[in-house]
C-alpha cells in the first residue's frame, strides 16, 4: 500500500512555541516530521520523554501551533480549518489521553459523558441512549454505570468509558496518547486487548503514542520513532525492533523488557560493541 493510501498524512511538519513572547526565540519542537496512518492499521509512535509524540497528537487534533508543512485526512488539509470545521472533524478524529483522572469530567455522570458528542452529532435522546448502551456493553461496563460518576471506577475502568466515549460517533481515527500508562500491567493489558478487539471489529485506525516500546511494538502495524521532534526510523514493527537501523531505536529497545533474557542479554552485547567501536 502507498501513501495515496493513507487515511492521515503528516508531511515535514514544524511547531514552534514560544514565539509570541516579547524577545522570546521561538522553540521548535518539531522540526519537519513526516508519518502517515493507514485504513485500518495502528501506527506506533514511540520516543523518550520530551522528544515531541503529544505535539504531533495535538497537531493533528489542531491544538498546537503548525509553522510550517502539511497535515491531510482522507485526502483533505486539516492543519489549516477554521473552528467549525475543525469540530465536524471530531467525528472523524478522536483521542484518548493517558490520564483517566482527569480526562473525564467529575461532575458529569457516565451516561452524560458518553451520550454528549452523540447529542452534539445531532442524535436524538432515545437514539443516543440506545448507543450509549451499545457502547457500554462494547467496553464491558456493566449497564448500571449510567448513572454513576467517574470517581465511583477504579482507572481501567475509566479508560474504557474514555475509549467508549472516543468510539461514540464512530471515528475513523482513534489518536491514543499514552492511552495505558497510568495503568497497572495487567489493567494495560485488558485495555490494550479492547483496543485490539474494536479495531478488528470496526476497523478503527490508531496513532498509538507510548513513550513504551514493548507496548508499541505489541499494538502497532508499523512503528515511527521519534528522537528530539525528528522521527528517526520508520518501519513495520518487526523491522524496527528486530533490525533497527537507528542507534537511537536500538537504544529504546534496550530498555524495552522482552520475553527471553537471553535474547536481550545479546541485543545489549551487540549494542555495547557497536558503541565502543564508533567510539574508537
Ligand atoms: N504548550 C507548550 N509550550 C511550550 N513548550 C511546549 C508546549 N508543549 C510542549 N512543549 C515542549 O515541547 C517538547 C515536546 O513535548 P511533548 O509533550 O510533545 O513530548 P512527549 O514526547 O510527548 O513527552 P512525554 O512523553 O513526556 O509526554 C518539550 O520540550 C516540551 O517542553
Amino acid at each position: 500500500m502507498t501513501r495515496e493510501h493513507s487515511l492521515l498524512e503528516v508531511t515535514d511538519v514544524r511547531v514552534a512555541f514560544g514565539s509570541k513572547g516579547f524577545r522570546k526565540a521561538p522553540n521548535e519542537v518539531l522540526h519537519g516530521v513526516s508519518l502517515d496512518v493507514r485504513e485500518g492499521e495502528t501506527m506506533g509512535l514511540v520516543g523518550e520523554s520530551g522528544s515531541g509524540k503529544t505535539t504531533i497528537g495535538r497537531a493533528i487534533l489542531g491544538l498546537a501551533p503548525v509553522s510550517g508543512g502539511e497535515i491531510t485526512f482522507q485526502g483533505r488539509r486539516i492543519d489549516n480549518l477554521s473552528a467549525r470545521r475543525r469540530r465536524s472533524l471530531s467525528r472523524d478524529i478522536q483521542v484518548v489521553f493517558q490520564d483517566p483522572y482527569t480526562s473525564l469530567n467529575p461532575a458529569i455522570s457516565i451516561g452524560d459523558t458518553l451520550s454528549e458528542p452523540l447529542l452534539a452529532q445531532g442524535y436524538t435522546s432515545r437514539d443516543a441512549r440506545r448507543r450509549v448502551g451499545e457502547l457500554l456493553d462494547r467496553v464491558s461496563l456493566p449497564a448500571d454505570s449510567l448513572e454513576r460518576l467517574p470517581r465511583e471506577f477504579s482507572g481501567g475502568q475509566r479508560q474504557r468509558v474514555a475509549i467508549a466515549r472516543a468510539l461514540a460517533i464512530s471515528p475513523r481515527l482513534i489518536v491514543c496518547d499514552e492511552a495505558v500508562s497510568a495503568l497497572d500491567l495487567t489493567t494495560q493489558r485488558t485495555v490494550l486487548e479492547l483496543l485490539l478487539e474494536i479495531q478488528e471489529q470496526t476497523g478503527v485506525s490508531y496513532l498509538f503514542i507510548s513513550h513504551d516500546l514493548a507496548v508499541v511494538r505489541y499494538m502497532s502495524h508499523r512503528i515511527s520513532v521519534i528522537y528530539r521532534g525528528d522521527i528517526v526510523e520508520t518501519g513495520t514493527a518487526r523491522e524496527v525492533t528486530d533490525n533497527p537501523q537507528n542507534p537511537y531505536t536500538r537504544k529504546l529497545l534496550l530498555s524495552a523488557p522482552i520475553a527471553q533474557p537471553a535474547e536481550q542479554a545479546l541485543r545489549r552485547a551487540a549494542y555495547e560493541r557497536e558503541f565502543a567501536s564508533a567510539a574508537k
